[in-house]
């Protein structure tokens, strides 16, 4: 069985989601900031903080090829890990990649509660800050994507229950 990776804009919900999905399937869940920290014995602000970005980048990307020799889990990637093509190629290999979304203004009350990502946390106006990035990095998710969901307007376990009717089409 392939990997079932969430992929897509910080706050969409992947890890969350992720998580649930993981529990509703009864798969192995993994989520590769968390494995990024595991193997790093670093927080993920701490890597940005005391190595930059091209070194998180590196990290990630190791964790993404290694994961990737094993299938049958739900894996919940940083909103980052597409942008690298190598990564897409692993990721493909042995896993469906389900894209979630939501619009700019959810985005940012989404994280705005918790302000753990680095890359928004420059104190420049979050709403611009997101919809830059996003708009950078839209073709990529797009084209990364077997399959998309627009989570704006759903709950957690309406998302959940949205891949997986279209996993049980997928398998059909
Ligand atoms: N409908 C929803 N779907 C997913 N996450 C939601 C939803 N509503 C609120 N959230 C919240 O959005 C926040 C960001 O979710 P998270 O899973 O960390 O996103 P990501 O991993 O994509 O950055 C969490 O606090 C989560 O509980
Ligand atoms: O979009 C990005 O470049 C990033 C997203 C974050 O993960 P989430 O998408 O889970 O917030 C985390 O990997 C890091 O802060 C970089
Ligand atoms: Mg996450």
């Amino acid at each position: 069985m392939k990997n079932i990776v969430l992929i897509g804009f910080m706050g969409t919900g992947k890890t969350t989601v992720g998580r649930r999905l993981a529990l509703r399937l009864g798969l192995e869940f993994i989520d590769t900031d968390a494995e990024i920290e595991r193997v790093a014995g670093k927080t993920i602000q701490d890597i940005f903080a005391r190595h930059g970005l091209i070194r998180f980048r590196s990290e990630e990307a190791l964790v993404i090829k290694r994961l990737s020799l094993q299938g049958g889990r739900v894996v919940a990637t940083g909103g980052g890990a597409v942008l690298d093509s190598k990564n897409v190629d692993s990721l493909k290999k042995n896993g469906v990649l389900v894209r979630l979304t939501a619009p700019p203004e959810v985005i940012v009350q989404r994280v705005g509660k918790r302000r753990n990502r680095p890359l928004l946390n420059h104190g420049g106006a979050l709403l611009e800050t997101v919809q830059r990035l996003m708009r950078e990095r839209e073709e990529i998710y797009g084209q990364a994507a077997d399959f998309t969901v627009d989570t704006g307007a759903l709950s957690k376990d309406e998302t959940v229950e949205r891949i997986v009717s279209f996993l049980r089409k997928d398998v059909d």
